[in-house]
């Protein structure tokens, strides 16, 4: 019997507000290690699927699966952690980072108390730090950071709290340059574990293992796709 895949959507499909398909019968599995890389023109619905699978969409009709089990069989706060939706402009929050980190920190501390698991962590703050945001701008607003330090410090949390297993990245290096987008590329894929069996996998990064088990990551850029990706799929296509 095959093994049960990491994430797994079935037949999604998802109607515009006229009733026409924005995609039908969308079906991918996702395996420890990958980087599905999300392509397809502007409003073609690649933020749209990822809202689906991290269930903060509805869609019309479709099952998505982590190991197995459907959100509803989980609960929200855990698919929530498990399957991290990182959104394009996080600068759109309430309140400062810091308190995003303090409320997310307490729903995963409350979780991790639940299962007695302690869980491989990244430090946020650290993580933010090498890639070159200081720590007094945790202490800003969301609205007053540029999109770029939004973005890092976005991720940063996404990746740091521990217990993400898919992380859904919604064009997360959009708003940055050339040199620290690769730096944020580099280390999100050397977080991964390695795709076992695999040429693909992005063989100049060395793997440790330490963070989310696979991406799905859109981007617009056909040469960030390659340095990224180890699959793409494109949406206009759908
Ligand atoms: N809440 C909503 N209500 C109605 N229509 C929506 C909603 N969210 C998205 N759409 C529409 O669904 C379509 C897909 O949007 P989506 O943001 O998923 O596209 P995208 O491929 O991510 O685009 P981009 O590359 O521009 O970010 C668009 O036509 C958008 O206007």
């Amino acid at each position: 019997m095959p093994a049960t895949p990491l994430l797994e959507v079935e037949d999604l499909t998802v109607l515009r507000d006229n009733s026409s398909p924005l995609f039908s019968n969308l079906s991918f599995t996702l395996s420890p290690g990958e980087v599905l890389v999300l392509r397809g023109v502007s409003g073609s619905g690649k933020s749209t699927l990822l809202k689906c699978i991290a269930d903060l969409n509805l869609y019309s009709n479709g099952t998505v699966r982590l190991h197995g089990k459907e959100s509803k069989e989980w609960d929200i706060p855990e698919w929530r952690i498990k399957v991290a939706y990182v959104p394009q402009r996080p600068s759109l929050l309430p309140g400062t980072p810091l308190d995003f980190l303090s409320i997310i920190r307490s729903l995963s501390a409350r979780k991790k108390a639940q299962q007695g698991s302690e869980g491989a962590e990244v430090d946020p703050m650290g993580l933010a730090q090498d890639w070159g945001i200081d720590k007094p701008l945790w202490r800003r607003d969301w609205g007053t950071l540029s999109g770029g330090e939004a973005q890092r410090i976005a991720l940063a949390v996404a990746v740091g709290i521990g217990g993400a297993e898919v992380l859904l990245l919604d064009e997360p290096t959009s708003a940055l340059d050339a040199e620290s987008s690769e730096k944020v590329e580099k280390s999100l894929l050397s977080m991964l574990p390695s795709l076992e069996g695999d040429s693909r996998q992005n063989g100049h990064v060395q793997r440790k293992g330490n963070g989310p088990k696979a991406l799905i990551w859109i981007t617009h850029s056909a040469e960030q796709a390659d340095r990224v990706g180890t699959r793409s799929l494109d949406l206009s296509q759908h």
